[in-house]
């Protein structure tokens, strides 16, 4: 039994230490030089404190004596030099933390900044952040971002100083009684811990890993409402005080909960501190009763007291010692999560870039391919086969939820197959790193970055984005002349309206944008163009003329083209149907043969051409 006791208590010390020793080698490992500077300005500052505390007793004392005309001045001053000496250190430290902090603490939220995109990212299926690890990953990356962890990060030198200082106090204290500064340091220590373990369930329940659903709620309503992107809608549709009420409502539930388990754990802090109070209370009791009975000298007496307050070093020290239990719990959530997605525990992965080699054969084969997201149950795809020559421009169609985005997001490695293969050029579009950059995409979703327009077309051929000719080939290939002609900082210039000087676009003008970032990485090298819907933006028209430029500047290159509008499509050297059910090819051939099959290419084209001729663009009304 007391070796079970034994073992959990050596346990809970290990779990304890474990928090400060990821931390402590955080920071040696991104700041060496700083943090041995930081931690010997720290022994330094405790040091001064406690001969500052021993001095003003002395100097005090020997005053008294001068003053009472029982001695002379001499050891007065001895005392008042060590004085100064204190707060001339006690200064150079504070000099010295000010000028190491930032220099610790900038490149150690890079290295966390990198090890969280490392975690969301390792992967090569996007698998992983499908489940519950994502929201996991956000709940890291939002603590991350706090003030109190970046206030945690440095504040270990405070804490350390304050700590030494009271293990000073405890060497001064047992000159007078042993067992005094034990029990003191003892009650300071107990009562620190019930606040710490309190803090944990504070930090627990409002940043923890799974905070309660009404809390996400809250929190997601409280976005929408502040969002510029959700603007529009909530005010259109009136949703200002439909939100507030249930920001209200959800808030108060999540806070309800969250105040009832505080509330519970809040006694045993109370009762920490009561017996704390007893304690020093006592012990200040007894030293008065000992200099009463002349067992102290006066300068004792001083010095004493200034010691017993001191052992609070070992009580809560509020921010200092919250921004660490932070920092402690953050490095090891990150370490927990790391673990299980076995990345070595808290220092990025080795490895260098693996660069993208052109392939001889860009043909696409899908065999025999069964797909099914890790939240769901029923395959998305089941037995899709399709073989694409390279060169090829084909275009997939099929009702919404048919498996088209799915399809190509296999195609680009960004998730495996269940069983089956996609290859491109005979090579695992999942596994082989060397096709990375062969497949060029644009997702019907693609991401605006609120970044330079340089920048939104460079991001398709990083390497080259300062080749201003490729990205002008790509944006007139694109037919976003005119775009950059409108733009006041041209290349330059920041499309976002949330920034100053920043410029938003028209949905139109972004799509044209999108797709200059795939031609871009056509022009670096890409052998496969894939437009997944990217298009839905622009008129019928546009869209056609758009398509039919993309085959003649993409010559020699294979490209897959999904589209919702049939008009456009019918450009392509083939055209695949897949199932709505089970994602397989239904129809495969050239317009002009799925017409002729009258199947259900047939029937929706004639149906949007219908259509279309009512609507009086007789061009798309005709086949
Ligand atoms: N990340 C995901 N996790 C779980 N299910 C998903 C995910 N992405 C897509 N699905 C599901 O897979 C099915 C196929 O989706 P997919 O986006 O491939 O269809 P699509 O043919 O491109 O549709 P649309 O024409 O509407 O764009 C849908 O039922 C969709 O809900």
């Amino acid at each position: 039994m007391a070796d079970v006791g034994v073992q959990t208590l050596l346990g809970k010390v290990d779990g304890l230490l474990a928090r400060y020793r990821d931390h402590a080698r955080m920071m040696w490992a991104v700041a060496p030089g700083w943090s041995t500077v930081s931690l010997l300005g720290t022994l330094v500052g405790a040091g001064a404190l406690v001969l500052s505390m021993v001095a003003t007793g002395q100097l005090i004392g020997a005053l008294y004596e001068v003053l009472a005309h029982r001695a002379d001045s001499q050891r007065a001053w001895w005392w008042f030099a060590a004085f100064v000496l204190a707060a001339v250190l006690g200064q150079l430290q504070q000099a010295v933390l000010a000028m190491a902090n930032p220099r610790i603490w900038s490149p150690y939220r890079v290295m966390i900044n990198d090890l969280l995109a490392e975690t969301g990212m390792h992967s090569r299926s996007l698998a992983v952040l499908d489940g519950a690890t994502a929201g996991e990953l956000e709940n890291l990356i939002k603590t991350s971002r706090q003030w109190l962890f970046r206030f945690g990060m440095t504040g270990i030198w405070q804490l350390l100083q304050t700590r030494l200082v009271g293990l000073g106090a405890v060497l001064v204290l047992v000159g007078w009684r042993w067992w005094a500064p034990l029990v003191v340091a003892a009650a300071f220590l107990l009562s620190s811990r019930l606040f710490s373990t309190w803090l944990d369930s504070v930090l627990d329940g409002m940043w923890g890993s799974t905070p309660p659903i009404e809390r996400q709620r809250a929190d997601y309503v409280a976005k929408v409402m502040a969002s510029s992107g959700a603007a529009k809608e909530v005010r259109i549709f009136g949703l200002v005080d439909w939100l507030a009420e249930r920001y209200r409502v959800l808030w108060h539930v999540a806070a309800a909960q969250f105040w009832h388990q505080l509330n519970r754990k809040l006694a045993p802090t109370f009762l920490g501190g009561l017996a704390l109070l007893v304690v020093l209370g006592g012990t200040l009791s007894l030293l008065g009763w000992d200099a009463y009975r002349g067992m102290v000298n006066s300068s004792a007496v001083i010095t004493y007291v200034l010691a017993l307050l001191a052992l609070n070093a070992f009580g809560m020290q509020g921010d200092q010692q919250a921004g660490l239990v932070q920092v402690g719990r953050l490095l090891n959530d990150l370490r927990t999560l790391r673990g299980r997605l076995d990345l070595p525990s808290l220092t990025p992965a080795e490895g260098e870039p693996i660069r993208g080699t052109p392939v001889p054969d860009a043909g696409i084969k899908f065999e025999g391919v069964t797909f099914t997201y890790p939240t769901r149950t029923v395959p998305t795809l089941s037995g899709l086969t399709l073989h694409v020559p390279a060169g090829q421009s084909i275009a997939i169609v099929g009702v919404n939820g048919a498996g088209k985005s799915t399809m190509i997001k296999l195609l680009a490695g960004l998730y495996q197959a269940d069983s089956g293969s996609v290859t491109v050029g005979g090579r695992d579009a999942f596994a082989d790193p060397a096709l990375d950059r062969a497949v060029a995409v644009i997702f019907q979703d693609f991401i605006h970055y609120p970044l330079s327009l340089r920048d939104n077309v460079g991001f398709g051929a990083l390497e080259r984005r300062s080749d201003t000719e490729l990205l002008e080939r790509a944006m007139t290939d694109a037919a976003g002349r005119d775009v950059l002609a409108s733009l006041d900082h041209a290349w330059d210039s920041v499309l976002s309206s949330e920034y100053e000087d920043g410029t938003e676009l028209s949905g139109g003008q972004w799509q044209r944008i999108a797709l200059a970032r795939a031609l871009a990485a056509v022009g670096a090298g890409a052998q496969i163009l894939v437009l997944d819907e990217p298009t839905a933006a622009l008129d019928v028209r546009a869209e056609a003329e758009l398509f039919e430029r993309f085959l003649s500047v993409t010559k020699g290159v294979t490209t897959v083209l999904v589209s919702h509008r049939l008009a456009t499509v019918r450009r392509a050297d083939r055209i695949v149907v897949l199932d709505g059910d089970t994602g397989k090819v239904t129809e495969d051939g050239t317009h002009d043969e799925l017409l002729a099959q009258g199947g259900a290419y047939a029937t929706m084209f004639r149906l949007q051409a219908r259509r279309f001729a009512q609507a009086g663009d007789p061009d798309e009304g005709s086949d």
